[in-house]
């Protein structure tokens, strides 16, 4: 650039000065094409690493054992696994090559200011030091003041996600206002901190912004008092020394505010490997793999609990304590007691969900829990109060369970579900949306459609958990009818959790009676009547 600078040494002529216009013009749209591609290139990479980064974190977090999602909000889970790692890959991105380049402005800049005058180069040092350590200092400050930020609007985001999908609930209970007044606190909480964080930023940027100008006015007035010495430092080196030094403070600058950046969601960073290193994961079979047939081979599935003792991770109490019992191949077995006696925990433990204490669970001999968590899975078929319907059409709900399932299959499904007749009546038969969580069916009808779902997936082990709960008494008796009809002696094994005791003596071959985590009786209906426990549950 020192021709540049020469045009201001003295006069000069004007094609002279044309002529070097048009080579820095040239220099100066080369640069900018620089610019464009780096841009570009820069985009495409952080484009590419957070959808890298979120397949990952997504591939990590189904592999995590259900506990976590009981402990953690979903809207937590969710938050990180789309704005921050969004946020995160960008930061890294721009920030690494802003990183980049202000090492090259202030290094090169500054190599220049040191070849052109030591003293000048000194005492204009002098304000930039002091701008390292506000920097630094400002920059450690605003770290922790956007992580808490962080923290509340993570916990803001999760808490309207919950209502909104909840909306029904809060409808019922007319709890808008309630909603809407708990909505402004947190973000009136919200607020508090943004500005404490816009604080710490104002000043961070205004002390940066003085330091820098007054690095340069020193610089300026050093270098005009040096000129006025002849100490041998011309006009035009000066006017150089101040550009040079104007690309220094931005390389600086690119250098602080790239570090402070990279701070600021290495915290972020932190809590999602936190959540990922988490021990608590299972084997998922991300390929389809398949349950060695040999274990079919043996035939219909009989289960054995063997001196099982279960607690769940966030609670002390043992919702078991050595248990065992055998289901028999082909049996149709109830099991009855009162709320919070452990029913449903049976289920959680045949299907890998939560690892029991101590004690084995054997299908067909085979202790699944030597085995990964999806393999008792595969063969098992669960309709339960809490198993949802996603968002989307019937026909995607109950492809679900066999994505290539044929239209015959899947016609046979819903018939014995007794779902294939309402489905026809729908507006747009099998493409009929359901709404998130199946809001735009009736109760009725959403569990005809998990059951067809279930019965797609042709396992050989059915649990049905309160399964007919929102069937009315024909539907019922329907349900009781498929049952008897699609599954006794059919090569299924199956298990009903019931409220509606008496619903169960003509299909059940055995009731499993349980009273706080412990097994009663496994008998027949007419067998268990004389069990007091039995009587209260009638
Ligand atoms: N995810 C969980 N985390 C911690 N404790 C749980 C969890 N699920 C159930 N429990 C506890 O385990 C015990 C047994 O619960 P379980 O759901 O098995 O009972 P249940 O007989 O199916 O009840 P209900 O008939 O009311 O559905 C209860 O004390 C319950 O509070």
């Amino acid at each position: 650039m020192k021709d540049i600078y020469a045009l201001c040494e003295e006069k000069t002529e004007v094609s002279k000065i044309l002529k070097v216009v048009a080579k820095w013009t040239a220099i100066f749209t080369i640069g900018s094409l620089g610019t464009y591609y780096r841009r570009l290139t820069i985009d495409q990479l952080a484009n590419k690493l957070s959808m890298n980064l979120r397949h990952q974190y997504y591939k990590v977090l189904l592999q995590k054992r259900i506990s976590l999602f009981a402990e953690q909000n979903s809207g937590n889970l969710s938050h990180q696994l789309g704005h921050d790692i969004y946020q995160i890959s960008q930061t890294v991105v721009f920030e690494f090559s802003s990183i980049l380049r202000g090492a090259a402005f202030f290094t090169g800049g500054l190599g220049y200011l040191f070849y052109t005058s030591v003293p000048l180069t000194l005492v204009t040092i002098l304000p930039i030091s002091a701008l390292a350590l506000v920097s630094k200092h400002y920059g450690a400050i605003l770290k922790k003041e956007r992580e808490k930020m962080s923290d509340i609007s993570r916990f803001t985001q999760g808490y309207t996600r919950e209502r909104i999908s909840q909306i029904k609930t809060v409808k019922l209970f007319t709890a808008e206002g309630f909603e809407l007044k708990k909505y402004k606190e947190l973000l009136d909480k919200l607020y508090g901190q943004a500005i404490n964080v816009a604080g710490y930023s104002a000043i961070h940027h205004g002390l940066m912004e003085g330091l820098g100008q007054n690095a340069l006015l020193w610089c300026i007035g050093y270098g005009a008092y040096l000129v006025s010495i002849d100490s041998g430092l011309s006009i035009g080196k000066l006017t150089a020394f101040a550009m040079y030094s104007m690309y220094s403070g931005l390389g600086f600058r690119l250098l602080s505010t790239g570090y402070t950046e990279m701070k600021k969601v290495s915290g972020i960073y932190k809590l999602i490997n936190q959540n990922a290193m988490l021990p608590d994961v299972e084997t998922v079979s991300f390929d389809s793999e398949k349950v060695p047939t040999s274990v079919f081979n043996q035939g219909t599935p009989y289960i054995q609990f063997r001196n099982l003792t279960f607690k769940y991770p966030t609670r002390d109490h043992l919702v078991f304590d050595n248990i065992s019992f055998d289901i028999k191949a082909g049996e149709i077995i109830g099991i009855i007691g009162q709320s919070g006696s452990g029913k449903s925990s049976i289920f959680n433990l045949i299907t890998h969900l939560y690892n029991p204490t101590a004690g084995e669970i054997l299908i067909n001999g085979v202790n699944i829990l030597e085995k990964p968590a999806w393999w008792p899975r595969q063969m098992i078929s669960i309709v339960s109060q809490e198993t949802l319907l996603f968002t989307g059409s019937i026909l995607d709900n109950i492809k679900y369970s066999d994505p290539q399932a044929s239209e015959e299959a899947i016609i046979d499904a819903c018939k014995k579900a007794d779902a294939y007749d309402f489905i026809m009546e729908m507006p747009d038969n099998f493409n009929t949306f359901v709404g998130e969580q199946g809001y735009a069916l009736s109760g009725g009808q959403k569990q005809r459609i998990l059951i067809a779902r279930a019965l797609l997936k042709k396992p050989n082990i059915f649990l049905f958990d309160e399964a007919t709960s929102a069937l009315d008494a024909s539907t019922e008796g329907y349900f009781q009818d498929v049952i008897e009809k699609e599954f006794k002696g059919k090569g299924y094994t199956v298990i009903i959790i019931s409220h509606r005791v008496r619903s169960l003596k003509n299909v059940c071959d055995r009731i499993m009676l349980i009273d706080e985590g412990k097994i009663i009786a496994l008998d027949t209906f007419e067998q268990l009547e004389t069990h007091p426990e039995f009587k209260l549950l009638l």
